[in-house]
């Protein structure tokens, strides 16, 4: 049905069964065997030569490929049977169809009491079988929870609305369904983290809640499973059954889980499939990129009991007739306060305005781990007034799981310095860098791949399918750094990333949170890293207080930075955090403040420091470098300082701060000649 042929990237008809899938989408959540697909450069590739053609490029971070002949050497770190290609794949099949037929597996499966419903073809309600993109395998292979998961047991946690149902203790205290309770225990959840506990009773009892908890602290699962639990306890009958008007089929998801960006999406998407494995739910996908949008919508026809999407494509979607929202029981915003700021808070009024059941009719519930009291007072127009205020830590605050660094660079310095930084992590370690622009993650990422770091980039000017498929190639390893504009800051859960670079400090702190949030999750270690220099003072202040909660060291010079520098300046400007409190019980600021020493990590550096960290310079290199564009190791380390001594702050972390001043004296002190001590140094004035 969906393999008449395929087009490669400049429309040249393929033949199936030469390698090519059959689906632009990927099956096994691996790039390299499913829908991407070469045709390079206007070659018509064929199954002889069409590898010979990949051999010589390299992806340049750009989301294009970069041949041999053009950039005149073959990056010799790019391994040649690479399948990674370029183009995509449509999906020719009619989707304006009038049959019942799903097309996709049905998950049967008998003896778990829920799938003896399994669709059978006919329309009837849309009760269908498990979506099939995924198997068992990739659905649930595991992020190990680290070493600190118990630890969230002491995060404080608060909540306030009027008889807050009380919390869970267990999973199987919350009554979920066999096949529920199976694919929890399947995904290894032995013991829900606090948000879990909390969320998940409140979303049972239908209550509509506000839930704010640490980046990594599980808040996915907080959503999906009391909604998917729903879903599966009313059956049938909670599906709206699909409409036939001016000949479109239009469904009625249940479920609406709105999220900022694409790769967001499709990793909820797959949490989604993975709780609802095995159960006759439905869970479909639309996201914003051209290249998917037909196979986006043939895809709705198994179902939508539970759809994810992000807010552009969900309106086109709607407008074109494929999806309405009359039957929307559940509304969840995940990352709410970025679905609620400027940029977004438009769309999803258009949205919760067309046709979606009054606020009093559904339950909503809005999940991040920063809440300002603006967008606090903007929500409440989406949630009834009883709604629970769930604060699982400070609000906004980072996790101790994460080690902050902070290191004066001068805008100059930075490759420089990002250099030594990467040439001395550990070779499994995935690292995430963060830089401002798209033409920044660009640049950066050529410049890394020219110092033969394998590196890719992932930003909004890519295709969508250039996205994805850097994406995967980082968290699969096979490109181990991956530079990052914003649209990788919120919600990704990549396990083994190990060190985020915040090479460009946002201008904002909340976006700061996010980002290093990408590492140290569910309990594991993490070191953020980030470049600071006069460009940022706007934020110093934020910066001192988020490591101060952290229970960590302040450099110095913040102290003095913070001091002298403007008070809040994010992008909301002032002093906006407003503590962890529910605004309606008024700015209770700092309430946690004293409780943090309890969830004190005590055992975090062991894993940073001790020498080996970044001592020892440029001896073992991790990745191949041999002399690129920067030289000889030993240039790269006598460049690293400007004759300066001192290196950064006091040594807490043995490892890395001894290991840097070793180094003639500069560590990362890089702006060119600061005074001898770092205690005589005066920050720039603004
Ligand atoms: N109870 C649990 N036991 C073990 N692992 C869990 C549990 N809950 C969640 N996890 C795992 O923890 C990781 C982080 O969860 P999740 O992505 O939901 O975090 P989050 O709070 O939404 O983070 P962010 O704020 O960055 O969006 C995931 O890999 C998830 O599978």
């Amino acid at each position: 049905m969906n393999t008449q042929y395929y087009a490669n990237q400049n429309g040249q008809q393929q033949q199936p069964g030469q390698g090519w899938s059959s689906s632009s989408y990927s099956q096994q959540g691996n790039v390299a065997s499913s829908g991407y697909y070469s045709g390079g450069f206007g070659q018509t590739s064929s199954p002889s030569n069409g590898y010979a053609i990949q051999q010589s490029m390299a992806p340049n971070g750009m989301g294009q490929m970069v041949s041999s002949q053009q950039t005149g050497y073959i990056p010799p770190y790019y391994p040649g049977q690479q399948q990674f290609q370029m183009g995509y794949s449509e999906n020719f099949e009619n989707f304006e169809d009038n049959g019942s037929s799903n097309g996709y597996n049905n998950f049967s499966d008998s003896g778990n009491g829920y799938n003896n419903k399994c669709y059978s073809g006919g329309e009837t309600n849309g009760w269908g079988g498990a979506s099939a993109e995924y198997t068992a395998d990739n659905l649930f292979h595991r992020t190990n929870s680290g070493i600190n998961f118990d630890k969230y047991e002491n995060i404080p946690v608060e909540v306030s609305g009027d008889a807050v149902p009380a919390a869970i203790e267990n999973f199987s205290e919350a009554g979920f369904g066999p096949a529920v309770m199976e694919n929890v225990t399947h995904s290894g959840y032995t013991k829900p983290t606090p948000v879990q506990k909390h969320s998940i009773p409140t979303l049972l009892a239908n209550r509509d809640l506000m839930s704010c908890a640490q980046t990594g602290s599980g808040k996915t699962a907080a959503f999906l499973l009391p909604i998917i639990q729903h879903i599966m306890a009313g059956g049938p009958e909670m599906i709206k059954t699909p409409a036939f008007t001016n000949g479109r089929r239009t469904y009625f998801p249940s479920a609406l889980v709105l999220s900022p960006t694409r790769e967001l999406a499709i990793q909820i998407h797959k949490e989604a499939s993975k709780f609802s494995y095995k159960t006759n739910l439905q869970t479909a996908i639309l996201y914003g990129g051209r290249e998917n949008y037909r196979d986006q919508v043939n895809r709705l026809r198994s179902g939508a009991h539970i759809l994810i999407a992000t807010p552009g494509r969900l309106i086109d979607i709607i407008e074109q007739g494929f999806i309405g929202l009359a039957g929307c029981r559940y509304l969840v915003l995940d990352e709410a306060d970025r679905m609620l700021d400027m940029g977004f808070e438009p769309q999803i009024r258009k949205i919760v305005g067309q046709g979606m059941p009054a606020k009093t009719a559904r339950t909503t519930a809005m999940f991040s781990a920063t809440f300002p009291k603006e967008i606090q007072l903007l929500a409440k127009d989406f949630l009834k007034e009883n709604y629970v205020f769930l604060a699982v830590g400070r609000v906004g605050s980072t996790s101790e799981n994460i080690e902050q660094r902070l290191l004066w660079v001068n805008e100059m310095e930075k490759r420089q310095n990002l250099m030594e930084i990467l040439m001395n992590e550990d070779s499994t370690n995935l690292v995430l860098v963060f830089v401002e622009t798209k033409r920044g993650a660009n640049e950066l990422a050529y410049f890394l791949n020219r110092q033969q770091i394998r590196s890719v980039s992932i930003h909004g000017d890519l295709k969508q399918i250039e996205r994805e498929r850097n994406l995967e190639m980082f968290r699969s390893g096979q490109f181990p750094i991956l530079v990052a504009t914003a649209v990788a800051a919120r919600g990704l859960d990549i396990p083994n990333v190990r060190h985020v670079i915040n090479y460009d400090l946002p201008g904002d702190s909340d976006e700061y949170v996010h980002r290093i949030g990408r590492t140290g999750r569910c309990g594991n270690l993490g070191i953020a890293t980030s470049f600071f220099n006069d460009k940022n003072r706007g934020i110093g202040r934020d910066l001192k207080n988020l490591i101060l909660e952290a229970n960590q060291e302040v450099p110095d010079w913040l102290h003095q930075v913070a001091a002298e520098g403007r008070i809040g300046g994010g992008q909301r400007g002032g002093n906006r955090r407003f503590g962890a409190t529910d605004y309606r019980r008024g700015n209770g600021g700092g309430s946690f403040a004293g409780n943090f020493n309890s969830y004190n990590a005590g055992g975090q550096s062991a894993g940073f420091g001790g020498g080996s960290g970044f001592g020892g310079a440029f001896g073992a290199t991790r990745r191949p470098f041999t002399n690129g564009g920067f030289g000889a190791q030993s240039s790269l380390s006598s460049s690293s300082n400007g004759g300066s001594g001192g290196g950064f702050g006091g040594p807490r972390r043995g490892g890395f701060n001894n290991g840097m001043s070793r180094q003639n004296g500069g560590g990362f002190y890089s702006n060119g000649g600061p005074p001898a001590t770092i205690d005589h140094w005066q920050a720039p004035r603004a």
